[in-house]
């Protein structure tokens, strides 16, 4: 097998990067768009190969869409307009478009076909299935409707109260479409707050939505209306750049119009924890979400523990956190992470595994990991387990790595952020 090489070492980074939309935000756009009445202008909408399912998807039952680089015109003629697909739906390996579609197919009434890439296929389905059923969804699939490829007949829906078993804003918001579609109230009750873009955003588009004591509730009385939405830059894509910045000696990073929602700066709280020289600057709302300038220097860092109700609110950053654990004084620990086991890859297994080569002291457990800090990374070859996460945290390990770190492929950063590279050459000195 060839493998790509990276090779940065005394390197600094330095300058401003805006990085591109968030891909939550972005996927719920075209979403809620496409069920709307009315044109959506969406702007900043993330490239990326996830995102472009959801598109797909729509344009097969019969939405149309116009896109132009980060530009997108959704033409919503609502619920009642869309078709059947005339074939079955690839989601390639998006979880978020699967999960979410799940939900709306649920109460759309005809039978459609989904599939997705050899990662996705291994993802759990039963979470959304369980209460998609409970409100009256025909589903079948292997392991009875756990795994895709899975055949979904939509009907007539009722709404049900559920309280999430897991902490995912994907359940949350596949449960909040099939709301939508129901009769009655549908109430979603959660022990830890996931992102919340789908409330935020379902409530900007008109629906019937409100955060009560009871929960979240949706009905199907609200009236979609077409509604613009300026995607803000994805902090989970940030992270990247901010934890490369906290990391390589001499460095100062200004990232530029990110998303700052509550339910996803985890990752700030914990930097700040260890010590990290973070500053959030030029704050303010646009479609409900917060947005500002973070600016990142390099400064020396300590251990931290990483647990409970911060985990969903910086869950996709756990890869470059762990190695910012890897050059911080002392021990770092993470726990009650479990849910890692189950995206892409095993992000427990991949993060440790592939540090664990470039030389770092880091541990596997049930639901998290220990790291041992800070060690000189050797670099090394390793794996991104086709998983765009890893394949970036490999990457930015090359910044302060001894060697080159060399890697199987580099196509999977396409999933989520595919000017990666270009915007890291940019604030290359
Ligand atoms: O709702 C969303 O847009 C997402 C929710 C999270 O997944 P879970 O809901 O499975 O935690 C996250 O990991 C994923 O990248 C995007
Ligand atoms: C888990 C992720 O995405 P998804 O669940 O949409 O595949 C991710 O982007 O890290």
């Amino acid at each position: 097998m060839t493998h790509v090489q990276f090779e940065y070492t005394s390197h600094r980074l330095e300058g401003e990067v805006v990085v591109p939309g968030d891909k939550s935000i972005s996927h719920r756009s075209i979403i809620f768009g496409s069920i709307s009445h009315g044109i959506t202008k969406v702007t900043n909408f993330l490239d990326g190969e996830d995102c472009l399912r959801t598109i797909d998807a729509f344009r097969e039952m019969g939405v149309q869409i116009e896109k132009e680089e980060s530009s997108v015109l959704v033409y919503g003629n609502g619920l009642e307009e869309l078709k059947k697909p005339e074939k079955p739906l690839n989601f390639g390996n998006s979880g978020t478009t699967t999960r979410l579609m799940l939900g709306l197919l649920s109460g759309l009434p005809f039978e459609t076909s989904i599939f997705g890439d050899a990662s996705l296929t291994k993802r759990p389905m039963e979470r959304v299935v369980t209460p998609l059923r409970k409100m009256g969804a025909a589903i079948r699939g292997e392991a009875d409707g756990n795994y895709l490829p899975i055949t979904i007949q939509g009907g007539e829906l009722q709404g049900i109260t559920y309280r999430l078993p897991v902490k995912s804003a994907q359940v949350k918001s596949a449960v909040l479409l099939a709301g939508l579609l129901a009769e009655g109230e549908t109430v979603v009750q959660e022990d830890t707050e996931t992102r919340n873009h789908t409330e935020v955003m379902l409530q900007a588009f008109g629906a019937d939505l409100k955060q009560n004591e009871d929960g979240i509730v949706v009905t199907n009385k609200g009236k979609l209306t077409a509604c613009d939405v300026e995607v803000p830059g994805d902090i989970s894509s940030a992270a990247f750049f901010l934890v490369a910045g906290a990391i390589v000696p001499g460095s100062a990073v200004t990232l530029k119009n990110v998303g700052l929602n509550a339910s996803r700066t985890g990752i700030l709280d914990v930097m700040k924890r260890m010590g990290a020289a973070l500053t959030v600057s030029n704050e303010r709302t646009t479609g409900g979400e917060k947005i500002g300038d973070l600016t990142i220097q390099y400064t020396a860092l300590k251990g931290t523990t990483i647990e409970g109700d911060v985990i969903p609110r910086l869950i996709d950053e756990i890869p470059i956190l762990a190695l910012l654990a890897t050059q911080a004084e002392g021990k770092t620990v993470i726990k009650d992470a479990e849910e890692l086991k189950v995206k892409e890859t095993d992000r427990i297994e991949a993060v440790c595994q592939n540090l664990q080569v470039l030389g770092a002291n880091i541990t596997p457990t049930e639901d998290g990991m220990i790291i041992e800090g800070p060690m000189k990374l050797t670099g090394g070859t390793i794996s991104s387990y086709m998983d765009h996460r890893i394949a970036m945290m490999g990457v930015i390990a090359a910044l302060v790595s001894e060697n080159p770190v060399k890697m199987d492929e580099k196509e999977s950063i396409n999933i989520s952020y595919p000017t990666f590279f270009d915007d890291l050459e940019a604030i290359l000195r």
